[in-house]
């Protein structure tokens, strides 16, 4: 599995599936036979991009219901999207409990990495519960449903978006592939957050690590369980690098990675989520200080899971 970022659309035959951060989005579906979704993450003023995952191997996509979705012998890419509505619980257990169920059928049980898009995540639903803590409901009744035939918890993100409605994509491996969740020293797993954080813990882990590629989650500025730094955007850009660098430390990805860990340097695909526009050029300018000249780094304006958190990133090292 390769990721690859690119202003332009490429049509090669080797793409598991492609994802268009663009400002409208649109429901996921094949497009000249690849799984292609658009998820609405820019704005007038930023050029969109495409995300695409290469294949390993020969493709087969389908579609089955709402999913959409691609397999090469070795990973299954799957997309689905929940339209907007007033209450998210049923319908996100329901879209993953379909994707689990196609996940498990097809033999791609060990999911690597999710990416959750949520519109109004913030905003409260027709409940007057915040749409991320309803959807992180719905999430872990799907994962609790599937624990043991959905081998583990990934990393994932789950983030705001322009548009509404949540749009979902993962990618999943083989049962035998080795795969290792990481959490993080300075952080409470999410998935053991107490409950004033929502009914249902967030369902991730701090980072995957398989096949020599490591998937970053979404990292902000937490400390344990709680958010630091409130206000204050430097100090929040500040810890969330320190938490990704402690996580990928030698003490802590060492122990899975028999050659060490990583330093912040060797971050690529960056993806740099930021909830004031106001604050963009500072944290581009803090960014451009800690990452490589040839990381690919992107800026996307929009909210994040809790009204006090400012930033947030999610990086790759493949
Ligand atoms: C920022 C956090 O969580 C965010 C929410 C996630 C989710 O619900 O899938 C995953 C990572 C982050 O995007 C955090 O809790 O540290």
């Amino acid at each position: 599995m390769k990721f690859e970022q690119s202003g332009e659309k490429s049509d090669s035959q080797n793409i598991l599936a492609r994802v268009a951060f663009e400002k409208n989005g649109f429901a996921p579906e094949l497009h000249h036979g690849v799984p292609t979704v658009g998820v609405p993450m820019t704005t007038e003023t930023e050029p969109g991009f495409h995300e695409v995952f290469a294949a390993s191997g020969p493709v087969v996509a389908g579609k089955e219901g709402n999913l959409v979705y691609a397999v090469d012998g070795r990973h299954l890419f799957c997309s689905v999207q929940v339209s907007e509505r007033d209450v998210y619980r049923d319908a996100a257990r329901i879209a993953y409990d379909s994707a689990f169920e196609l996940a498990t059928r097809l033999g791609y049980p060990n999911i690597l990495r999710m990416w959750n898009l949520v519109g109004g995540i913030i905003d409260e639903n027709a409940d007057g519960m915040e749409i991320y803590r309803d959807f992180c409901a719905g999430r872990a009744e799907a994962f609790a449903l599937w624990a043991g035939r959905i081998l583990h918890i990934p990393a994932a993100t789950g983030i705001g978006t322009r548009g509404n409605g949540v749009y979902l994509y993962f990618i999943s491996g083989r049962a035998d592939a080795e795969v290792h969740h990481l959490e993080n020293p300075r952080q409470t797993p999410a998935y053991h957050y107490p409950d004033s954080y929502g009914p249902k813990a967030p369902s991730f882990a701090r980072a995957t690590f398989t096949d020599g590629i490591l998937y970053i989650s979404g990292t902000a500025s937490i400390i344990g369980d709680e958010t630091v730094h409130k206000g204050d955007i430097s100090g929040q850009v500040d810890v969330t690098l320190e938490n990704i660098a402690t996580l990928i430390s030698t003490e802590n990805l060492g122990k899975v990675r028999p050659e060490g860990g990583y330093t912040l340097q060797d971050l690529d695909l960056i993806k740099v989520y930021v909830s004031r526009p106001e604050d963009i050029p500072f944290v581009r300018s803090r960014c451009k200080e800690v990452f490589s000249p040839d990381a690919r780094v992107v800026y996307l304006n929009v909210d994040i899971c809790r009204p006090d958190l400012l930033v947030e990133i999610e990086a790759i090292v493949q």
